[in-house]
């Protein structure tokens, strides 16, 4: 069987990356390492930051989001050393001693530095903050943090009413809350948690379904005091711990497996191995789609890796079917859905994504950019106000299409060219270094090349 040809083209101060599926068709194989998991790289540079003594960081995504939460805690004085390597160490400046930053902290593309970074600089007494990000980001709705912090007491200021960065804060003591959130979201959850351990007395959140739990886990290890409650979906934090530096080893993300975990379930005759993945069931609800869509997936050398959940995950070609998506399913696969659909154009019948609004305020708006690339592959992909409906079996071909300078959006576009005739031109490809600088090295891999 011959090999894909894939090339990186610069454009501009952009990248295309050209697909062409050779006309024998192709097979994926091998054994591959997925990089850190995003969410708890940022969250393990930030608890590292806060506490007192050193965080050794082993596995942290060396991806742009991260070095985006690195740079902004090196502008507050913390010492990160040996960032480029499998050994980070963070040098923690203690609760409360972040210092004010000359310069105006860039969160980049990031939404989960921006928002989880608010609740610790709206919660830091006698200290001026700007934030601000990238284009993208400037127009992501921040009243989602502002509005709880603001009730906390918080004074924030920013474009339209103080709902979009760049942002200015003026840090002060804080007052507790219990804050129903309307929307099940870890960046919000977790920004008034960050912002409760600088807080006095008692701060709760409760969230309309269970979103990734990885704060949870990582605050307690570092020695907040904290309390869930699984039957009210809610987390309690008392204020003032004593936080001490960790080890954290991180996990690979499932959120980055989830490309390889489709690519092999869609191209015939694919038999890949992916290792160290994160298994946290807050993050699994790819794993029980793929089972719903009948893929062949084993789940191999189960263990607990500095308290997250690890396996390795073996993935063969299978016929997928159909399956609906809705629900409190939704914040546990939330940014698998464009590659979901990419599955979806692949499987007998038709595909319901419901309850997805939120993918029209990520990094693009997910749902449109993802209808109008694979309809412009051939499928037949309608999109709903909060999902997309998929009528799946239609087959690809490639043609030109474009990232939006969306991470997720370039390397779910690129699986989809794996399994389209002939060429695919993805456009801003170069986005996929947000949250996997290594996608095209193993994408060459997998291919075999
Ligand atoms: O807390 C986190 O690390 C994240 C939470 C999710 O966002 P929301 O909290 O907005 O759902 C997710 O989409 C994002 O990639 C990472
Ligand atoms: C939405 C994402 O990240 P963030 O909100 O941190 O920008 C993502 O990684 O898909």
């Amino acid at each position: 069987m011959s090999s894909p040809i894939i090339q990186l083209q610069p454009v501009e101060q952009h990248q295309d990356l050209i697909i062409t599926t050779p006309a024998s068709g192709l097979s994926l194989q091998g054994t591959i390492k997925i990089p850190g998991d995003k969410s708890i790289s940022h969250r393990s540079l930030m608890l590292g930051a806060i506490s007192e003594g050193e965080t050794i960081i082993h596995g942290l995504l060396l991806g742009e989001d991260p070095r985006s939460t690195a740079s902004c805690f090196q502008a507050m004085g913390v010492e990160i050393s040996e960032l480029n390597s499998d050994r980070v160490t963070v040098k923690g400046n203690g609760l409360g001693n972040l210092l004010e930053p000359t310069e105006v902290l860039n969160a980049g593309n990031s939404g989960t530095t921006l928002r989880l970074m608010l609740g610790l600089l709206a919660s830091h007494p006698d200290r001026f903050f700007t934030v601000t990000g990238d284009h993208s980001l400037c127009s992501r709705p921040m009243s989602r943090v502002v509005k709880p912090l603001q009730e906390m007491g918080a004074q924030i200021w920013g474009r339209k009413t103080n709902t979009l960065a760049p942002l200015a804060i003026q840090g002060q003591a804080l007052k507790p809350i219990h804050y129903h959130s309307p929307i099940a979201s870890a960046q919000v959850k977790s920004c008034i948690l960050l912002a409760g351990l600088m807080t006095e007395g008692l701060t709760k959140v409760t969230e309309p379904a269970l979103s990734r739990d990885h704060s949870e886990r990582m605050l307690q290890a570092f020695g907040a005091k904290i309390d869930v409650d699984p039957a009210t979906n809610s987390v309690s934090i008392m204020g003032h711990p004593t936080l001490k530096g960790q080890t954290v080893i991180v996990p690979g993300d499932i959120s980055s497996a989830a490309f390889w975990m489709i690519a092999a379930a869609i191209v015939p005759d694919s038999n890949l191995l992916i290792e160290n993945v994160g298994i946290n069931p807050t993050r699994t609800g790819i794993l029980e789609v793929m089972q719903a869509m009948g893929a062949d997936i084993t789940l191999e050398n189960e263990r607990i890796v500095t308290g997250e959940p690890v396996a390795d995950l073996r993935v063969k070609h299978s016929h997928l079917k159909a399956c609906t998506i809705e629900g409190d399913l939704i914040p546990r696969l939330i940014d698998e859905i464009p590659i979901i659909a990419v599955a979806a154009t692949f499987a007998q019948g038709t595909t319901i994504i419901k309850d997805a609004a939120e993918l029209r305020v990520k990094e693009s708006d997910r749902l449109a950019v993802m209808a109008s690339a694979l309809n412009k592959m051939g499928a037949n992909v309608t999109e709903l106000p909060d999902g997309l409906e998929i009528i799946g079996g239609t087959g690809l071909t490639g043609t030109e299409v474009d990232s939006y300078t969306d991470h997720r959006i370039a390397m779910s576009l690129a699986i989809a060219a794996l399994n389209a005739k002939h060429s695919t031109i993805i456009h801003r490809a170069e986005a996929a270094g947000i949250s996997y600088p290594t996608f095209v090295s193993t994408l060459k891999q997998v291919c075999g090349e």
